[in-house]
């Protein structure tokens, strides 16, 4: 990422939502950074690609599966200080339409998970309000404090 801030670190994610409005989740394989957590199917925006590159990308190597770049709605996003001192700034995309059917590539564990069932997941922290968020949004029910 070419940026005026070197200390950001630009992430892009997607959830992949089902028919019946299941969210996708990938569980970070051993070896990995955060290994153990679920989390959305992304990755880190290389220099010179757009976040929406960035998540169809992320989409095709990690799960055999084609979104169309149209088919990314932004939903939320996260901003949150990393334990290396960066920031993470990480879009969230919605996808209700791709090609072809999900498939761990990378060793990962996924589940589809309810919106209301999110919480039940050990996520990374940037994770956290998103989840809230999808919750909030998807099940129809917004209270407002
Ligand atoms: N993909 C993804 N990464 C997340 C999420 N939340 C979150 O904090 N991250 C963090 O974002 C960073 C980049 O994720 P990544 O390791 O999947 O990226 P990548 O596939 O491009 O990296 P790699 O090719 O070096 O393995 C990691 O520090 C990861 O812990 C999330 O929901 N999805």
């Amino acid at each position: 990422m070419t940026s005026s801030n070197g200390s950001l670190l630009l992430v892009a994610a997607c959830a992949l939502l089902d028919a019946d409005g299941r969210v996708l989740l990938s569980r970070r394989p051993q070896g990995k950074p955060q290994a153990g957590l679920w989390e959305f199917p992304g990755g880190k925006v290389e220099p010179a690609e757009t976040p929406e590159q960035a998540v169809v990308r992320e989409l095709r190597e990690e799960l055999g599966v084609e979104p169309c770049e149209r088919c990314l709605q932004p939903f939320a996003f996260a901003s949150q200080p990393m334990s290396d001192g960066r920031q993470i700034l990480m879009p969230l995309y919605v996808c209700r339409r791709w090609d072809g059917f999900p498939d761990p590539k990378e060793g990962q564990k996924i589940a589809w998970a309810r919106p209301t069932e999110l919480d039940r997941f050990d996520m990374p922290a940037p994770d956290v309000p998103l989840a809230a968020e999808l919750r909030d949004r998807l099940s129809g029910a917004r209270v407002l404090d």
